[in-house]
């Protein structure tokens, strides 16, 4: 296993953005496998996520179609906040020798240096950018020193987890922005009615 990337996220719900960014990491990035991972304790949101198993029911779903993508739980199981910087040191013990990559939008690039550790990140990891904005985010990431960046080619795409809240709390379609698998899960387990 050579090329090996992570994807982080609240995934709360999974949208067709986290989909198609997955789906051109792994053609442009040659990746073996892809771990997707929903985040345990997201220290840096405000609002409470859904819980641990909805999301990871709801992640599973949305990424069946990918066949490099392993939806990993790890991060769910951890105690105390969520840190990628110690998801990415287990990759690289389980994966020694390989080149890792982990996957962002152009909006967590923008805080990078916020994160935990974010200098043993950025030699643990090329970090592999989508394009979420004016390309702020991805020139904060080239300006630091020492930082692999890697822009992925998508166009942009306007998903977002608290549109789809927004939409389900007015009653209004979401499976465009989700699919029907996760549009399917969503209404079986009457999520987010009133967020
Ligand atoms: N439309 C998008 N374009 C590019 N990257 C995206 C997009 N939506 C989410 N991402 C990226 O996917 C990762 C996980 O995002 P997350 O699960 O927080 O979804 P979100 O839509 O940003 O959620 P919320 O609206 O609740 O903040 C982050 O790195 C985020 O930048
Ligand atoms: O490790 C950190 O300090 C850190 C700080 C902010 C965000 N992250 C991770 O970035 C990923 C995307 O976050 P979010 O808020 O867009 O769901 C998710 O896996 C988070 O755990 C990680």
């Amino acid at each position: 296993m050579r090329r090996v990337g992570m994807f982080g996220g609240a995934f709360d719900p999974p949208h067709r953005a986290h989909v198609a960014l997955a789906g051109a990491a792994v053609q442009q990035l040659a990746l073996d496998r892809l771990y997707v991972l929903p985040t345990g304790n997201a220290w840096h949101k405000a609002r409470t996520l859904s819980s641990a198993g909805h999301r990871l029911a709801m992640t599973r779903l949305a990424f069946a179609p990918l066949p490099a993508v392993q939806v990993d739980d790890r991060e769910l199981r951890r105690t105390g906040p969520t840190y990628s910087v110690e998801t990415l040191r287990e990759l690289q013990a389980e994966h020694p020798g390989a080149l890792l990559h982990l996957l962002m939008g152009e909006d967590q690039a923008a805080g990078f240096t916020g994160w935990q550790a974010w200098q043993e990140i950025a030699q643990l990891a090329v970090l592999c950018v989508a394009g979420r904005g004016a390309g702020e985010g991805i020139a904060t990431l080239r300006a630091l020193p020492g930082v692999r960046v890697q822009v992925l080619k998508l166009p942009q795409m306007p998903e977002s987890a608290t549109d789809v809240r927004a939409r389900l709390t007015r009653g209004q379609e979401i499976g465009e922005l989700v699919g029907p698998a996760v549009a399917g899960y969503i209404e079986s387990h009457h999520l987010y009615q009133n967020t």
